[in-house]
């Protein structure tokens, strides 16, 4: 009897036992005292360790960007540690569903290398990194080589891009001069209304370009690439320029020369751009043919150059907008200068055809032949403007084609003889390959129309070939 009682006692007491532990453990978690039990072991613990300090700068003493900086955020933000962290930042990723999180400022976060604890402090345009002395000789050279490794990795595939505009100079050099966004214009080499061999051709040029490091290298030549887009409002150059950065995963910076104060304005804005990344000028033939501007010719010359960026492993593709080039000093255009020259044709039948079949889902059409004659009449509006109307009737694809043929048919009688009259002077001189092949026609009606035929077949080898272009690469 004294057994049973003894054994019945003891299953109770356990089972007593158990219950508290569950309990105690429960409200450890709860309240969180285990974090802060842990936290203020680390605190004393910490009381007996010697810790240097290493700082990363964003901007070195002549403002120039701090690449180690970029890297060293590239690879902070990756950690898995960010999110066990006490706060941190929430932002919506390139994709609508995607979040993606980020340092804050003041954040500290930790992370593990070779069995040492390293900490990183995001302080304002600074990263402080904070190693114990112990630790540093073993673990630092490999640690930040790790991190050039896995950053270069990251940039690769970067998952998030950034568009970054200059501001007016407030003088406060430490702030730098560009603002960034994300960068989420959807607009692809596939989304593009253009000739496919034309786009595999520039995809092609990009990717041999990305590749080229130790050719450029080798060369002593600064690692870049030119490309001037030229054409009509409405043709797909901006959109084109958002294809690339998707393409290359780079980042955009858009200069507005409106906004630089100086020829040297403009070399820092260089120097303060990242390497893998777009360098973008808009509407430059509007600019230079202005009067008085704060930016020289000179200084736009070196700046397209590219001669002051920091060093040759740093690469950056240039894009240049135009309208016409016919009036640019042609110091401009040279080889060298401009890599690639790429002509942006108003609408024809090809690009109508995939931009239908973008905007309506529409392969074919029992209106397709009519759209064509029409463009082979000459009449011509921007891919914009017909984009637009498309995208308008987009639920009825037979009232969508019906009111693009009305309007080609209204600039076929008003505005399109001045478009015509406007694309010979591009056309006769550069047959371009972008869409022109529809548009040659139109200008072949304009100048039997008006006998003006003069082969200029001389000026016709100039035309648009991308592999001509190149220089290198
Ligand atoms: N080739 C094209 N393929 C697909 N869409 C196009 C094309 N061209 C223009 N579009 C459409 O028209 C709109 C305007 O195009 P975009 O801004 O790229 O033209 P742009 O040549 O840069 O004009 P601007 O010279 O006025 O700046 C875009 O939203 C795009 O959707
Ligand atoms: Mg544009």
């Amino acid at each position: 009897m004294t057994i049973v009682y003894n054994l019945f006692f003891l299953i109770f007491s356990f089972l007593l036992t158990y219950i508290f532990l569950f309990l105690f453990r429960v409200v450890l978690i709860k309240t969180g005292l285990i974090y802060i039990v842990k936290k203020k072991w680390r605190s004393i613990e910490d009381c007996f360790h010697v810790y240097q300090f290493f700082k990363v700068p964003e901007f070195n003493e002549s403002t120039q960007r701090n690449q180690l900086h970029h890297k060293v955020l590239v690879y902070l933000n990756s950690l898995t540690s960010i999110e066990d962290s006490d706060f941190t930042n929430l932002f919506t990723g390139k994709k609508s569903n995607e979040i993606v999180l980020h340092l804050d400022q003041n954040q500290i976060i930790e992370d593990d290398f070779l069995g040492a604890r390293i900490f990183w402090i995001n302080e304002e345009e600074t990263l402080v990194l904070k190693i114990r002395k112990a630790d540093k000789r073993r673990v630092l050279r490999p640690y930040l080589q790790h991190i050039d490794t896995v950053s270069d990795e990251l940039d690769e595939k970067k998952w998030e891009l950034k568009l970054y505009v200059n501001v007016v100079d407030n003088h406060d050099g430490r702030k730098g001069r560009w603002r960034s966004v994300p960068f989420t214009h959807p607009s692809t080499f596939d989304t593009l209304a253009m000739e496919s061999d034309l786009k595999n051709k520039v995809k092609s040029d990009l990717h041999s370009f990305a590749k080229a490091k130790q050719y450029y290298h080798r060369l002593g030549r600064v690692w870049k690439r030119s490309y001037l887009l030229y054409g009509p409002s409405g043709t797909g150059k901006s959109s084109f320029i958002a294809a690339m950065a998707n393409f290359l995963s780079y980042d955009v910076y858009d200069i507005d020369l409106s906004k630089v104060s100086d020829d040297s304005d403009l070399k820092f804005l260089l120097l303060q751009s990242t390497t893998k990344s777009l360098i973008v000028i808009e509407d430059l033939d509007r600019y230079l043919s202005e009067k008085s501007t704060a930016v020289s010719l000179s200084g736009i010359l070196s700046f397209m150059d590219g001669i002051l960026t920091s060093s040759c492993g740093e690469e950056r593709v240039m894009v240049f907008t135009m309208n016409g080039k016919d009036h640019v000093d042609p110091a401009i255009l040279r080889p060298g200068r401009i890599d690639v020259h790429l002509h942006f044709p108003l609408c024809n039948f090809t690009a109508f055809k995939t931009l239908a079949n973008s905007y309506l889902g529409l392969k074919d059409h029992k209106l397709f032949p009519q759209v064509e004659e029409i463009f082979q009449n000459g009449a011509s509006l921007s891919s914009a403007e017909i984009s637009e109307l498309m995208i308008a009737n987009r639920n009825s694809p037979s009232r969508a084609l019906k009111t693009v043929i009305n309007a080609l048919q209204t600039d076929g009688d008003g505005r399109g003889a001045l478009h015509i009259g406007r694309r010979s002077v591009e056309e006769i001189g550069e047959p371009s390959g972008a869409f022109c092949t529809e548009g040659v026609n139109a200008v072949k009606e304009f100048k039997k129309l008006y006998g003006l035929l003069r082969v200029k077949s001389s000026r016709k080898s100039q035309s648009f070939d991308l592999i001509g272009r190149q220089n290198e690469g």
